[in-house]
């Protein structure tokens, strides 16, 4: 048998980049390319235990990840802590860089939030294969699962049938550009996936149309928690406007307005507990928020945070401070959708269901989709994650990435919607 030393030690990492499909779906920026860029990491440990991971795939990534899994053959998979510094030392890794990542709208783009998205991915990776290890399930290695399912809430969004010109894949969920579309969608959300809350990703028309879509759901779903998300989309006089128009239906608003300043100020002049993934998004812009109360629900998302155990120190830090937690989610494939279920078993306190994309991924990577039920979906106790890699789908995903002339490579959703319509721009903020 092997020494354990030697057992955890990495022998070889492989990186694996794919185009999955993804729908028509608006935003305020855009809409969704028919391929979004995911990357697919898999550590091999000397006793030839893999361990898989997953993060963004775009370029800029896709590149810092190739560095670092250059430099990780020889280290352990128990050495999750040592990621971030191995990270950190990267030539490149540190440039800053501003602006605003356009299809993430994660808010202010950094060097730090890219290296902490792509050190995720390796994180979740050698979480997997320690656990293949040891004989654990990955929460079990976060301490332990305090619930056997995680609650999910239901992602609505604006869409239209097809994209433009029917590029890429077709499904049956048809547009929805209305109140009545957006709560047949959900209709079908609760019926197809248990679905027990619902988020409408907003910013798309303006607040009045949102406004009455969301008052539709109220009436269409009495008591059921409602999120509207506008990603920054407003001025600070028109989220005061929404909250106040929809002040005893929305659980909270999400990103009505950009930055800590504005979202204190809207936080300052309603009862309507504002929610962030675009604000607090790292750990350095968690002590201003907080102080001056900017956001009551921070969204984590184990790939902005830099994996499990920091989405678990984020926990510890809200729980001080009283500020709620949930869960934000991108387009990903089933092995983030484990790994967020992995970390949100383990937090005692995630009082909201979690975001996921998942349902309008219906390419994945793993042999056995993840499937929800009531909503929710169950924490595996197999060693790991508990997911595995089917090969040949990832071969075909990823010889589309091969095949892309470089169009869906970096998920752009102003380009997408530039296809229909040749003006448009990235709207000014706030757009409404
Ligand atoms: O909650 C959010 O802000 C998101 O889920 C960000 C995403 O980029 C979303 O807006 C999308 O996929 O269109
Ligand atoms: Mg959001």
């Amino acid at each position: 048998m092997t020494d354990l030393s030697t057992a955890l030690s990495l022998a070889e990492v492989r990186l694996t980049p794919v185009l999955i499909a993804d729908p028509p779906l608006l935003n305020t920026h855009g809409v969704h390319q028919p391929y979004t860029p995911r990357l697919i990491v898999e550590v091999v440990t000397a006793d030839g235990i893999t361990g898989v991971g997953e993060t963004y795939g775009d370029a800029k990534y896709l590149a810092l990840a190739r560095e670092l899994a250059a430099a990780l053959p020889g280290r352990r998979v128990d050495g999750l802590n040592g990621l971030h510094a191995l990270a950190a030392r990267i030539p490149g890794s540190g440039a800053p860089e501003s602006g605003v990542d356009v299809g993430g709208q994660r808010g202010v783009q950094t060097a730090d939030k890219l290296r902490l998205s792509v050190v995720s991915g390796f994180e979740v990776a050698c979480l997997d294969a320690l656990g293949k290890a040891l004989g654990l399930p990955v929460h079990a290695l976060l301490g332990g699962k305090v619930r056997d399912a995680v609650e999910y809430s239901a992602y609505l969004f604006y869409r239209w049938a097809e994209h433009p010109g029917g590029a890429g894949q077709r499904d049956d969920w048809g547009a929805a550009l209305d109140p009545a579309g957006v709560v047949e969608q959900a209709r079908r959300f609760v019926r197809d996936y248990g679905f027990g809350s619902f988020k409408l990703k907003g910013g798309v028309f303006p607040p009045d149309e949102e406004i009455a879509a969301i008052r539709a759901l109220a009436a269409a779903f009495p008591g059921r928690p409602l999120r509207l998300d506008p990603n920054g989309a407003w001025s600070v006089a028109t989220s005061l406007y929404v909250a106040r128009e929809l002040g005893g239906v929305l659980e909270y608003l999400e990103d009505p307005t950009l930055g800590t300043a504005q979202m204190a100020e809207v936080a300052a002049a309603t009862d309507v507990p504002l929610a962030t993934n675009m604000c607090v998004t790292t750990f350095p812009e968690i002590p201003e928020a907080f102080a001056k109360g900017a956001v009551q629900v921070v969204l984590s998302d184990h790939h902005y945070w830099g994996g499990l155990l920091r989405t678990r120190e984020l926990a510890a830090i809200c729980r001080t401070f009283g500020v709620g937690l949930s869960m934000h989610s991108n387009t990903h494939t089933g092995i983030s959708l484990a790994a967020m279920t992995h970390v949100a078993a383990t937090v005692s306190d995630l009082d909201n269901a979690c975001d996921s994309h998942y349902p309008w991924q219906t390419e994945d990577v793993i042999t056995r989709r993840l499937p929800f039920e009531g909503g929710r979906i169950e924490v595996s106790d197999a060693p790991g994650l508990g997911v595995e890699l089917d090969r040949e789908r990832l071969e075909f995903l990823h010889r589309r990435w091969l095949d892309d002339d470089g169009t869906h490579r970096d998920r752009d959703d102003v380009a997408a919607m530039r296809v229909a319509d040749p003006d448009w721009v990235m709207p000014a903020v706030p757009r409404w």
